[in-house]
């Protein structure tokens, strides 16, 4: 079951922040202007800020992937457990790391970035040809709006399902700029590798069979989301995308090259600043990974802010179970009689699914649904 839902509700008038952007440069629309309490904290351009030395574990996957072809090698085998000694200390303590030497061709992360700029730069005309329906959460526009009052983030996004195909929206693929599709396709097939890779080191990190999560997954669903943040005149009012958790088994997080500073991650009650490294790609653990675990590796809140003379652009994958799959804390990370009780209920991912794309973001309060 795909999580469409389709309700007559009423969400009023957004404003698109990049024809707001172009037409009336310092003009912040009430909707736009959070409450006090919701103003974000701006990454200072001094070097004096206290979350400067702080910053999110970095794996080398290249690490990771060579003991695994080369098993009689001893320094392969010693870097392969210090690299999983990283991601564990990574999925534990920070629910984020940034991945280098991931394998991926830098000329495939140059393509996606530049299919996704140029489509954001077409015409208003020609992206409302692809709507983001109220309630929905494929198309051009914002998501995860469901009232006239609610506040509005600052940023257009684009998203689309990719896997299983059943979950194309194909109206929605768009024929401008004309290599989106097929840029998309290599780019969604190389980041769904990506994925079971990585689920296969988290796997060996908590002591589990190697090939547990792809077995347990089915059919895994892959959506993509691009995030395009125009520059901001009062980046001190507006958030660039809300405070969430994301509702996946893992995200693939993509930083635009030449963008601002913009994702930031709840850390020790302090919102750290992720810094881009050029050809990294970000990896964020989701609900569904900190329900299966029963909390071992915990989905973190993040949030993107804007900036005052700089856009930021951010290409996301989405990757979590089949919609059928029935999802509960594994046994083995479960341990009544030693301090670790089982934290969450067992359910359907596709309810889950659905209940994550019919509420705004908020904090973690999306997995209050799976907590016992
Ligand atoms: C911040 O999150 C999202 O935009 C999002 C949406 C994903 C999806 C699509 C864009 C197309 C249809 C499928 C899907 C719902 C995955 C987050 O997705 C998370 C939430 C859940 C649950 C999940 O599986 O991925
Ligand atoms: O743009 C970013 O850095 C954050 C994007 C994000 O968290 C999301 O799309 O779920
Ligand atoms: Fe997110």
């Amino acid at each position: 079951m795909a999580p469409v839902p389709i309700s007559p509700i009423k969400i009023g008038h957004i404003d698109d922040v990049q024809e707001l952007r172009k037409t009336k440069p310092t003009t912040i629309p009430e909707r736009f202007v959070r409450d006090q309490t919701e103003r974000p904290t701006l990454a200072t351009t001094l070097s004096s800020s206290p979350t400067d030395d702080i910053h999110v574990p970095i794996i080398n996957l290249s690490k990771l992937m060579k003991a695994n072809n080369n098993n009689n090698n001893t320094t392969a085998a010693d870097e392969f457990h210090t690299e999983i000694v990283k991601l564990t200390t990574a999925c534990q303590e920070w629910g984020f790391f940034q991945v280098v030497n991931h394998g991926i061709d830098l000329s495939l992360l140059e393509s996606i970035e530049m299919v996704a700029k140029d489509f954001f730069m077409l015409p208003l005309e020609e992206k409302q040809k692809y709507p983001m329906a109220p309630g929905t959460v494929q198309g051009y526009g914002q998501a995860f709006v469901f009232s006239e009052n609610q506040k509005l983030d600052w940023c257009n996004m684009f998203a689309l399902g990719v896997e299983p195909h059943y979950i194309r929206n194909l109206k929605l693929w768009p024929s401008k700029p004309a290599d989106f599709s097929e840029t998309l396709e290599s780019y969604s097939r190389e980041v769904r590798k990506l994925c079971q890779n990585l689920l296969r080191y988290i796997a060996v990190s908590l002591g589990l069979k190697e090939d547990v999560f792809e077995e347990m997954f089915g059919m895994a669903v892959q959506a993509v989301r691009m995030n395009y943040y125009p520059p901001c005149s009062r980046p001190d009012l507006v958030m660039g995308l809300s405070p969430h958790s994301d509702g996946s088994a893992l995200t693939i997080l993509q930083q635009g090259k030449g963008s601002s500073v913009g994702l930031q991650i709840l850390k020790d009650n302090t919102w750290v600043p992720v810094q881009p490294i050029p050809n990294a790609l970000v990896i964020n653990i989701g609900d569904t990974m900190e329900v299966l675990t029963n909390g071992k590796y915990k989905s973190v809140e993040h949030r993107a802010v804007t900036h005052k003379e700089k856009d930021r652009l951010s290409i996301v994958t989405f990757y979590a179970p089949s919609y059928e799959i029935e999802i509960g804390p594994m046994t083995e990370l479960v341990d009544d009689e030693n301090n670790n009780p089982c934290k969450y209920r067992r359910y359907n991912h596709g309810e889950y699914s659905e209940h994550y794309v019919t509420n705004k973001l908020q904090g973690k309060k999306t997995l209050d649904f799976a907590k016992i």
